[in-house]
């Protein structure tokens, strides 16, 4: 008898970013900050894998600690996806998770964002870049630049984005073993928010220069001192940065070989990774080449 062979869905990546530098120049009447920032993509990041179904219900398949289906982006995301262009069929959502939560690698944000991109094209719903960033935006601030899959200089809240070609760079990052509330920072009251703004090309001009800091690394140090010291581990070694408002911290180096010597010293103390830095998403890398 012949037997039915199903093909394994395909994994789409949820890509990590790193802040190259985060600024606050202001404040919304709402309450969230205005900044000034540099997306980096990265190589590296989750997975993930939809089964469509039916019968029209989103299901998560794989369990997150600490966050219930109902909470999941990436469940809002495909129901929003669902209620905004109208579908009745539905899907199955497995998350195959390397980034840490609360890390500022914008997991989460991440893995919104594929589920957007990714469930336009399966359920062929063809909203297209603009109106799935939009959608987006309503999940969180991190989500528009992984929807339009490009390293970015980014202001407003995040959703203005132009996007960069950056140096190419190999990272390390360090994961604290801590996890850090984002709002829990921008609600500090030692947290600076009064940079002056700066320009496109006042980067662009020395993109690597240390007068581009970012200024969560301040109070987040105080209440952290896990994040403390791996800033001041990798600081031994190379320039360290906060990535958004941490807990994760990482330095640039020229080659691949230089950030793995670099890793291979800390690596008996410390959790992480390295990561080629990346211009283009690897999600936008498979909508090329596979639809
Ligand atoms: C710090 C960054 O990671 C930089 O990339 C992002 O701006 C944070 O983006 P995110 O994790 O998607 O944050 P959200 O889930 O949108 O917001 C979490 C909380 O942080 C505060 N928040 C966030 C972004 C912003 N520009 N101003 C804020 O004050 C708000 O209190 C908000 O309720
Ligand atoms: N699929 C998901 N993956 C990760 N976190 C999720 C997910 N769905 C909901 N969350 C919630 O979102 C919070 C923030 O997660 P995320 O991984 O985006 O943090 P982050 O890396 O600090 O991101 P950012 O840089 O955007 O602040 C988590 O603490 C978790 O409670």
């Amino acid at each position: 008898m012949d037997s039915v062979l199903t093909a394994a869905p395909r994994w789409w990546p949820a890509p990590a970013k790193l802040n190259r530098f985060l600024h606050i120049t202001g404040r919304r009447d709402d309450g969230y900050h205005l900044l000034q920032t540099v997306f980096q993509l990265l190589d590296y990041g989750d997975r993930l894998a939809f089964s469509l179904r039916d019968d029209g219900a989103i299901h998560r398949v794989t369990a997150l600690a600490g966050v219930p289906a109902e909470q999941d982006l990436v469940v809002r995301a495909a129901r929003l996806l669902q209620e905004a262009g109208g579908v009745e069929i539905g899907t199955d959502i497995r998350v195959d998770k390397r980034l840490p939560m609360g890390g500022g690698l914008g997991g989460g944000s991440s893995n919104a964002a594929t589920t957007l991109v990714a469930l336009d094209h399966l359920w062929n719903t063809r909203l297209g870049v603009d109106t799935l960033a939009e959608l987006g935006m309503q999940l969180g601030a991190d989500v528009p630049v992984f929807v339009r899959g490009h390293s970015a200089w980014a202001e407003g809240v995040g959703e203005q984005l132009q996007p960069l070609d950056l140096p190419n760079r190999w990272y390390l990052v360090l994961i604290p073993p801590v996890t850090v509330s984002t709002a829990a920072v921008f609600s500090d009251s030692h947290l600076r928010r009064d940079c002056p703004p700066i320009t496109i090309r006042d980067f662009l001009a020395a993109p690597e220069s240390p007068q581009w800091g970012n200024v969560c690394e301040a109070p987040v140090r105080a209440r952290y001192p896990e994040v403390a010291a791996a800033l001041d581990a990798l600081n031994a070694l190379a320039p360290a940065r906060l990535t958004g408002t941490g807990a994760c911290v990482f330095a640039a180096f020229e080659t691949e070989s230089a950030a793995n010597a670099a890793w291979q010293q800390l690596a008996e103390d410390w959790q992480g990774f390295v990561a080629r830095g990346v211009n283009e998403s690897p999600l936008n890398t498979v909508l090329s080449t596979e639809f």
